[in-house]
C-alpha cells in the first residue's frame, strides 16, 4: 500500500479540480484537510480568489500561514463548497466524523455550503459505520446525566457503548465552541438515521459526528489513483 501521507496529499490535490474561481469554500479539520490547504495555497498566490470558512482555529492558523483569505460563517452564511475529511465513509457516503474534534463547526460549515465533498485515503472506507468511536459533542453541564442519557438510548436501539471522554493530556479536552467529547464505542452502527436521531433527542449532546446525506461526493486516494465515489 502507498504511504499513507502521499494518499492524503493525492485526495487533497484531487479536490482542487472542483475549486473555481471566487468560491466561497467551506475548509475542514485533520490532515487531509490540511493537505488540502497545502494545495490550494500556491493557486491563491498565483491570482485564484477563493474565500475560506475554516471549521476550527487550527485551520484558520494554517489558512493564516498560507496567506488563503479567511471569513466566517457570520459575514459569510452561505457558501458555495465544503472540503473536508472523515474518519469513516461507507458505501452510501455516510460518515463519522470529529477524530479532530471540530465536528460541531464541520457539521455547521458543510449545511451551510451547496456541496461538500469528503477527501480521505482508502483506509477510511467501511463496509458500516462504528468500528471508529463515534464522537459526541456534549455540554459540561450535567455531564454524567448525558452520559447516562446517552447510553439508556443506545440501549433503546439494542446497542451497547463504551463512552469515553476525550482528555488532552491530563485534561478534558475542550472543542473551539467550549464542549467537551465523548468517543463511543459502539462496534458498529447498523442504523445511523436512528443513532442520530436518538443522540439529537438527549439534551446535553451540542451534536453528534455521524454525518449522514450531507457529502455525495468522496474523492478517495488509493494506491492506484483516487476513485471519486458517488451517493
Ligand atoms: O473530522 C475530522 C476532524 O474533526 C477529520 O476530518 C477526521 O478526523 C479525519 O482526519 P484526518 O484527515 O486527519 O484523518
Amino acid at each position: 500500500m502507498a504511504d499513507i501521507e502521499q494518499l492524503k496529499r493525492a485526495a487533497g490535490e484531487a479536490a482542487l479540480a472542483f475549486v473555481e474561481d471566487g468560491m466561497l469554500l467551506g475548509i475542514g479539520t485533520g490532515t487531509t484537510a490540511e493537505a488540502f490547504v497545502r494545495a490550494l495555497a500556491p493557486k491563491v498566490r498565483a491570482g485564484m480568489k477563493v474565500t475560506g470558512v475554516p471549521t476550527s482555529e487550527r485551520t484558520l492558523r494554517l489558512c493564516q500561514e498560507l496567506a488563503i483569505p479567511t471569513a466566517t460563517l457570520e459575514t459569510m452564511p452561505k457558501l458555495d463548497l465544503s472540503i473536508d475529511g472523515a474518519d469513516e465513509i461507507d458505501p452510501q457516503l455516510r460518515l463519522i466524523k470529529g477524530g479532530g474534534g471540530a465536528l460541531l463547526r464541520e457539521k455547521i460549515v458543510a449545511a451551510a455550503a451547496k456541496r461538500m465533498i469528503v477527501i480521505a485515503d482508502e483506509t477510511k472506507l467501511v463496509d458500516t459505520l462504528g468500528a471508529f468511536p463515534l464522537p459526541i459533542e456534549i455540554n459540561g453541564f450535567g455531564m454524567i446525566a448525558t452520559y447516562l442519557a446517552i447510553q439508556e438510548k443506545a440501549k433503546g436501539l439494542g446497542l451497547t457503548c463504551d463512552l469515553t471522554l476525550r482528555r488532552s493530556g491530563e485534561e478534558p479536552f475542550i472543542t473551539d465552541s467550549g464542549h467537551l467529547i465523548l468517543d463511543a464505542s459502539f462496534g458498529r452502527i447498523p442504523d445511523p438515521e436512528a443513532l442520530s436521531r436518538a443522540l439529537h433527542d438527549v439534551p446535553g449532546v451540542v451534536e453528534h459526528g455521524l454525518f449522514l446525506g450531507l457529502s455525495k461526493d468522496a474523492l478517495v486516494a488509493t494506491a492506484n489513483g483516487v476513485r471519486h465515489l458517488k451517493a
